[in-house]
């Protein structure tokens, strides 16, 4: 699948970043406010006397030193850091982007396709977002493969996603491990066909040590089964006495859902492609927070400009969490 990808560092030098010109910034470990608008961020500038400051209607928006602010996002300023495609800025980079994988369907219909060719079609853009996320630093990508509701498709076109994901899995179970990727499946595996179940738990447990880059697979997912499921479990460690009723708190019930499996559970970006404004019931917890872009592009013509564009649109979004 990521046959190209060659083992090469996640970051690359890239002078046309609004970053570059600051030097003293360069090789130290500094977190970004995670609010930073990026017409603020050009406005940072050394002071003498500090290590890094800016004017004083920038202030909350600086560049704090590692230690100083414990939650805020961490950005390590190399000089191998990634090669960025024109336009696109080295921050923010979302860490987590979540993808519904829209139009596959309608790409076939529109060219006189079966259906099959709109989902193969779907499986080249799915590769080739995964070798870019790799390229560009960004750290996880959750695509929606199949929705619980997607049982009641017709049983050809069930089958049919279902050897994809068989034949995607098995052809490259090898690049996973030699590119350091780390594949994690959410949602309900169980009604997979035995052999693909076996499939997935075999490439999750070879691949949970990669650290490179996660792709999340979520299969037979809702985001109502993953509430849900960690419903269920909470009520288990209720009627276990491991837990009081008053304990169930949103990061306890964070810690049950299905993205505890990822580092950064609650995506930066969401893309939805074919026009639809839909969220579809995924992820619905972890969006809560989520910047969202919804794109015209039916998913097989979903390539490097129309990622380019949604990564531009987060990057001029400022963050404020409500606050
Ligand atoms: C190996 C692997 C992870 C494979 C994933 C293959 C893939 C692209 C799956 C998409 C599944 C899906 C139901 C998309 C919705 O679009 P739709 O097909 O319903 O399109 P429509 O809205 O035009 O009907």
């Amino acid at each position: 699948m990521i046959s190209s990808l060659s083992p090469q560092p996640l970051i690359k030098p890239n002078t046309a970043t609004t970053l570059s010109p600051i030097p003293h910034v360069q090789n130290q470990r500094f977190k970004l406010a995670s609010h930073v608008c990026p017409s603020e961020l050009l406005s940072i500038r050394k002071r003498p006397g500090s290590a890094c400051a800016a004017t004083t209607q920038h202030r909350r928006y600086l560049l704090f030193p590692a230690e100083e602010e414990e939650e805020e996002r961490e950005v390590k300023f190399t000089s191998d850091a990634p090669a960025l495609a024109e336009g696109l800025q080295r921050e923010p980079m979302p860490r987590h982007v979540a993808v519904i994988m829209d139009g596959n369907r309608r790409w076939a219909h529109l060219r006189g396709l079966p259906v099959r060719s709109g989902y193969e079609a779907g499986v080249k853009s799915l590769k080739t977002l995964v070798e870019l996320c790799c390229k560009w630093g960004i750290r996880v990508l959750t695509v929606f493969a199949f929705s619980s509701d997607n049982w009641f498709r017709p049983e050809v076109e069930v089958e049919f996603l279902m050897s994809l994901l068989e034949t995607g899995v098995k052809e490259e179970k090898e690049s996973f491990i030699r590119e350091r990727i780390r594949i994690s499946v959410i949602g309900d595996t169980s009604k997979l066909p035995k052999c693909l179940e076996e499939l997935v738990i075999n490439v999750v447990e070879t691949t949970k040590n990669n650290t490179r880059f996660q792709l999340i697979v979520a299969v037979s997912y809702s985001g109502q089964y993953d509430l849900v499921q960690a419903c269920q479990r909470i009520a288990m460690k209720v009627k276990d006495g491991l837990i009081e009723p008053n304990d169930v708190s949103e990061s306890l019930i964070e810690q049950e859902l299905e993205t505890t499996c990822t580092e950064f559970p609650y995506p930066d970006l969401l893309i939805r492609t074919s026009g639809e404004l839909r969220i579809s019931n995924f992820m619905l917890w972890q969006l809560a927070y989520t910047e969202l872009f919804f794109s015209q592009s039916l998913w097989p013509d979903f390539g490097e400009a129309e990622f380019l564009e949604a990564l531009k649109s987060f990057q001029q979004r400022c963050r404020h969490y409500g606050k």
